[in-house]
């Protein structure tokens, strides 16, 4: 029975409403991702428009490009044989949501619209979008004519579902929803989903980083599991900047990550996992186990493919690394972005670095 999978989260410099380049930089991710090893890939939020369109959300345009490059992506013989989830915008009844989009082999498995909104800092999602509000519920989407030429299907799901392969399960949350005392992993966990992957547009604030990987280990360290953090990472069109970080946890530890501030515009980390390692993690933890016996289900679509194969032996997993953090000063040497944009500080930290007098490159916005 294969139990080892090997999974990629990936950083991509990606630009508001730049479909072709961001076509291209998605392609190159799947592309290196496959030649790690890896049969399952996760991206940035949005990715496929870009995180900061702004107003061009509220354009039909930006979602009619968006279904193209997806259209291109399912034709693509690099996407072949390999479960892919990207980040787009979706309108659903004359709503529009800020989704994943899960495909394996010209069909879409799932659209999984983001269900916690973020409206602090410098964020304003909830101008453009709606969050999904029916929790472990699906609705059938009725897909644009020309993705029906690609994918034969009218109507895919679309809603708070996971995806079962043969030999694990995969669940998703998107960026704002780890963040809030809610999170979604605490459900999905408990419902024995495995494998729980984050697409973000998390943009760069003084010392975030110690909060963000903080929030990655803790998804996974009461409850178990694999987690893929994928972030951003440039100037994206808007005045925030995006500083990756993306990386994978399993069981409260950090097993892989990308860097922090980095030139080139795509990056692609990979970990190899023991799916055992999460099952005797989770059973291990009693109380756990207690209350995901009586954890309501969430509507599975079942796939026919594993990440695995039988012949994992020789395979090695990744083991734990120590994150190396930046301090302040070297986050403002090495982060300070193009001309126009600004370094975000965190209100908390703003007077005390005002006062240590580094805040020569950054200020408040
Ligand atoms: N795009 C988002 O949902 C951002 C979430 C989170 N507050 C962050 O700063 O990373």
């Amino acid at each position: 029975m294969g139990r080892k999978v090997t999974v990629a989260s990936c950083t991509l410099n990606q630009w508001a409403l730049d479909f072709e380049g961001n076509l291209s930089r998605i392609l190159q991710s799947i592309q290196e991702a496959k030649e790690m090893g890896a049969l399952y890939r996760t991206g940035p939020e949005l990715e496929i428009c870009g995180y900061s369109c702004e107003d061009h959300f509220h354009e039909p345009d930006t979602f009619l490009h968006s279904w193209q490059v997806l259209a291109e992506l399912l034709k693509s013989p690099t996407c072949k044989d390999m479960l892919i989830d990207v980040g787009m915008p979706v309108q659903h009844r004359n709503v529009s949501y800020n989704c994943r989009v899960a495909f394996l082999n010209k069909k879409i498995l799932l659209i999984r619209p983001k269900m916690m909104l973020c409206e602090d800092g410098n964020y304003r999602e909830s101008r453009w979008f709606s969050g999904w509000t029916k929790e472990r519920q699906v609705e059938d989407y009725y897909l644009p004519r020309m993705l029906t030429t690609i994918t034969n299907q009218t109507t895919v799901p679309i809603g708070d579902a996971v995806i079962s392969t043969k030999d694990t399960c995969i669940g998703f949350e998107i960026c704002e929803e780890l963040w809030n005392p809610q999170s979604r992993h605490i459900a999905l966990g408990l419902d024995g989903v495995e494998i729980i992957s984050n697409g973000s547009g998390s943009y760069m604030e003084l010392r975030k980083a110690y909060v963000t990987v903080d929030l990655v280990k803790s998804a996974t360290f009461k409850s178990g599991g694999a987690y893929l953090f994928s972030n951003l990472r440039g100037c994206d069109g808007q005045r925030i900047y995006f500083n990756g970080c993306s990386c994978v946890a399993l069981n409260g530890q950090i097993i892989s990550r990308g860097l922090q501030f980095a030139l080139v515009d795509v990056e692609v980390v990979v970990a190899t996992i023991d799916l055992e390692d999460i099952r005797s993690y989770r059973t291990q933890i009693r109380s756990r186990s207690h209350l995901a016996a009586s954890n309501p289900p969430f509507p599975r679509i079942a796939v026919d493919f594993a990440l695995s194969d039988d012949d994992d032996a020789f395979l090695t997993t990744s083991p734990p690394i120590d994150w190396k953090y930046l301090t302040p000063e070297e986050e403002i040497e090495l982060g300070t972005p193009q001309d126009g944009a600004v370094i975000s500080i965190r209100p908390a930290d703003a007077m005390g670095a005002r006062q240590a007098g580094r805040l020569a490159s950054a200020r408040l916005v």
